[in-house]
């Protein structure tokens, strides 16, 4: 059974970039994604992953072919429909300062979806939100800042706050983790693992670093122009074989000697 699927889910953007079909920016991708899987979507920068995410999220509508949500087209949707899939499907941007509002304290962007999907106010919804920041890892001062008052890491995490106060069945993270230090990243990754054990979460995951692919996900995809060229299943003596995948794999560097500068 999937999840979430995109059957051959094209995008063209009018105003894109010239060559390859004009600007086809999503050529007739089609994936599965089934409950308690974890998928990482790998490809070099511009070959269409945040524009596959935005579709699969809801976000924007593919201009050929569908996505389907527990076996429906996200386009025969409802206004029930669409508050129950924001609830299961959330997105996690690649750019946190872009998908927040400025003028909104850390405690309002994450009491949002508290309210609007789950119907949590007042008491509730601020127990709700110590505890978000608290699986985080920022403060619970945090609550009365605003955006720009925060770093880049910190508020990412905000973002992943409030993508994870929805209790969402699907969790499509793009880049989500990258500019995070090694420990936070670790740190999010084994939340991210506990919620996958418990709840049995689905991922999306986006990232342009194979060894973390392969630590977290259970298969992984790539894409090329536009278009899926590889899926391959994680584990044993797991290797990419597509031209795209074995660059991916080419370009991860060999552990460097670490040597001590040596005083005098
Ligand atoms: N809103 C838009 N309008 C016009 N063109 C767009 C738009 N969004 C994306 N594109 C184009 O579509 C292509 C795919 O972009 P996309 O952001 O999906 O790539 P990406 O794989 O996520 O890249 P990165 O790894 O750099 O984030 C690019 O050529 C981009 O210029
Ligand atoms: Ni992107």
């Amino acid at each position: 059974m999937s999840l979430l699927a995109a059957r051959g889910a094209s995008r063209i953007y009018r105003n894109g970039p010239a060559g390859r079909g004009g600007a086809t920016a999503l050529d007739q991708v089609s994936l599965d994604i089934a409950p308690g899987e974890c998928v990482a979507l790998l490809g070099r920068s511009g070959c269409g992953k945040s524009t596959l995410a935005r579709l699969l999220a809801g976000l924007e509508r593919p201009d050929a072919g569908e996505v389907r949500f527990a076996g429906r087209s996200l386009s025969t949707f409802g206004r029930a429909d669409w508050r129950a899939f924001r609830c299961a499907v959330q997105l996690v941007f690649q750019d946190p300062v872009s998908a927040v509002n400025p003028r909104e304290t850390v405690g309002q962007i994450i009491a949002e979806p508290l309210r609007h999907l789950r119907g949590l106010t007042g008491v509730a919804a601020t127990g709700q939100i110590q505890a978000l920041l608290r699986a985080v890892d920022l403060p619970a001062d945090a609550m009365g800042r605003l955006p720009q008052q925060l770093s880049g890491g910190q508020l990412q995490r905000v973002c992943i706050a409030r993508a994870l106060a929805a209790q969402p069945q699907l969790l499509i993270l793009d880049e989500a983790v990258s500019n995070l230090d090694l420990h936070l990243q670790i740190q999010m990754l084994d939340l991210f693992a506990r919620l996958k054990r418990d709840r049995d979460v689905s991922y999306l995951f986006i990232t342009h670093d194979l060894r973390l692919a392969e630590r977290f996900c259970d298969r992984v995809l790539v894409m090329c122009d536009g278009r899926l060229v590889e899926e391959t299943r994680v584990g044993g003596a797991f290797a990419l074989t597509s031209p795209e995948g074995r660059a991916l794999q080419d370009a991860i560097l060999p552990a460097m000697p670490f040597r001590r500068a040596r005083a005098g």
